[in-house]
């Protein structure tokens, strides 16, 4: 379980990142952290990562500090958490000496999957090629939370599709997975829960079911919050 409370963080000029006064992710749930550019996603991914230190507050991974627990979280990213001048197969011992449950035979699948050449120097791998190389990691060190940070970016439609069925697939049902994206048509039906940032702070923090039952899209929910207006170009531009 994640606990946050009275979290905030403030950056250089003074404005919030976060701003959070309470919240709970229990173990198993997939969560989307959803919202417009700069409202705090990966702010939030940090700082329960622990990197940059919130200001107040205090998260708690299964009751503790998450520096007591870095070897329950896998934290998927753009810029990758790899080496570069490893193979992957290098990096997969190296992950392995960190990580007491990392699973060998689940890596090499997912490699294998991805077409990753477990020799070749992560180096001269493509930003799409890095960026599954990161995902395959991530879902093998045998993490108990697995915070991913855009991951289809730079992906295309077929990979994405892939990665989503993998993903759903592989969860053994006590993973705690959240997740950043934009890509919200196709994540709609993999998410259990969505909470809706702007400006820092938690706008919405519903279950996909429950907007559902009442007939409405993640699309829509998130228009609502926004005030997305589908004809706002055209003051613009007429
Ligand atoms: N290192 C930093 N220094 C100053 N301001 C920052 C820093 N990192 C983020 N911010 C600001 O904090 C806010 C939240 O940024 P964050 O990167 O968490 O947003 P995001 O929701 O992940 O955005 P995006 O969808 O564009 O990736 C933004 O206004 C951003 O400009």
């Amino acid at each position: 379980m994640i606990e946050m409370k009275f979290v905030t963080k403030r950056y250089a000029g003074g404005h919030y990142g976060l701003y959070w006064e309470s919240a709970t992710i229990p173990t198993g749930e997939i969560v989307g952290i959803l919202g417009e550019n700069g409202s705090g996603k990966t702010t939030l991914l940090k700082a329960i990562m622990g990197i940059g230190d919130i200001e107040n507050g205090e998260i708690r991974i299964d009751g503790l500090p998450v520096t007591q627990q870095y070897e329950k979280m896998a934290f998927i990213t753009e810029e990758g958490s790899f080496l570069p001048d490893l193979t992957p197969y290098e990096y997969g011992q190296f992950l392995a000496d960190f990580f007491p449950r990392f699973d060998w035979e689940r890596y090499n699948k997912l490699l294998k999957f991805f077409n990753i050449e477990s020799h070749g120097q992560i180096k001269k791998f493509s930003k799409g090629q890095k960026s599954k190389l990161e995902i395959c990691a991530g879902f093998s060190k045998g993490a108990k939370y697995i915070l991913m940070d855009e991951p289809f970016l730079g992906k295309d439609m077929f990979t994405r599709r892939d990665f989503l069925k993998l993903m759903v697939s592989s969860l053994k049902g006590d993973e705690t997975i959240l997740l950043t994206t934009h890509i919200i048509d196709e994540i709609e039906n993999v998410l259990d829960r969505a909470i809706i940032l702007r400006y820092g702070r938690v706008k919405a923090d519903f279950y996909i079911d429950d907007i559902r039952e009442e007939g409405r899209t993640l699309a829509d929910v998130m228009a609502e919050i926004t005030g997305y207006e589908e004809n706002q170009y055209k003051e613009i531009f007429d």
